[in-house]
């Protein structure tokens, strides 16, 4: 039987073809404690596919951070629309997980508590959780650490369970605000690894989350991303959008050496060099 409109799911309805996240005209303009305006991001176009990983490279103070945001719905735009799944961003949503910088870790609480106080919070029962909570910790490979506390962990162990926490939620999209910039090299290339292995992406049939990662890290940006966004000199717009065509699954301590990352690099850092440049020669390197 041909029912004339066989693109529906199992329930009838369409299947939602909106990407991921989008970014339309996007603006935000802060008031300063002064009481002048600083416009941080000025009229973003940024689309962001379904599993599709995206980095976010851009000189020191031009607005990254403020993009993330805007997506995580911690602030609304002056103009223009955020878009998560087609519909407007209007506060946290809880398909959405963040990884920054600083761990987001309690820490009076043991690791194992760490992981389930997300599930818990969001009403799921203690054994479940207890449960969710030690699977994601065997994933990041701190099994054996669920009964520590932060303070007992290296900075890579607190970075997994940083991951773990995120991971749990099961996020559809993840954001990510330099994850790794306090480890050391190899401890990072390491996470990067990790990273990739539990985001899943670039899998067949793959079910992975969506993910903007802001990086000021252009080798980390291509190693990680399947598109790298160059945004100008503060307030960021998007500059230019290069897609990495690299073959996945990678390692990233290899994949850098190969001749085709090398010639990806020297291109974008022709488009992110020359905004570097104008915000060093700005001084904003040294106020941001
Ligand atoms: N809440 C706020 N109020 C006022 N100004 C802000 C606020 N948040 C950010 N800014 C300003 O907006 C600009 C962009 O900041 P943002 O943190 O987004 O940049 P960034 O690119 O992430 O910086 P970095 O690379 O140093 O991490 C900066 O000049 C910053 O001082």
């Amino acid at each position: 039987m041909n029912s004339g409109t066989l693109d529906t799911t199992h329930s009838g309805t369409p299947p939602d073809r909106n990407p991921a996240i989008e970014l339309r005209g996007a603006s935000k303009v802060f008031r300063t404690p002064s009481g002048a305006e600083h416009t941080a991001v000025r009229d973003l176009d940024l689309t962001v596919g379904r599993g599709e990983f995206v980095a976010v490279v851009g000189p020191t103070g031009c607005g990254k951070s403020t993009t993330l945001t805007l997506v995580s719905g911690l602030e609304e735009p002056t103009e223009g629309e955020v878009l998560i799944g087609g519909d407007p961003v209007t506060g946290i949503r809880p398909e959405v997980g963040f990884v920054f910088q600083q761990d987001a870790v309690f820490p009076w609480r043991t690791v194992l508590s760490n992981v389930m106080a997300g599930p818990r919070f969001r009403g799921v029962p203690k054994a479940e959780a207890r449960e969710r909570a030690l699977d994601w910790l065997g994933r990041v490979g701190l099994a054996a650490f669920a009964d520590r506390y932060p303070h007992q962990l290296s900075g890579g162990m607190r970075k997994r369970v940083a991951l773990a926490q995120t991971f749990v939620g099961d996020p559809s999209i993840l954001l990510m605000d330099e994850p790794f910039s306090a480890l050391d090299v190899q401890t990072r290339a390491l996470m990067s690894d990790e990273l990739l292995e539990l985001w899943g992406g670039g899998r067949p049939g793959g079910t992975a989350a969506s993910v903007v990662f802001v990086t000021h890290d252009l080798e980390e940006a291509i190693a990680l991303a399947d598109k790298v966004v160059v945004m100008t000199a503060g307030p960021a717009t998007v500059k230019e959008v290069f897609p990495v065509r690299l073959p996945r699954p990678r390692k990233v301590e290899s994949i850098r050496l190969e001749a085709e990352f090398v010639e990806i690099y020297r291109e974008i850092w022709s488009s992110l060099g020359e905004e570097v440049r104008i915000t060093r020669e700005r001084g904003a390197d040294r106020v941001a």
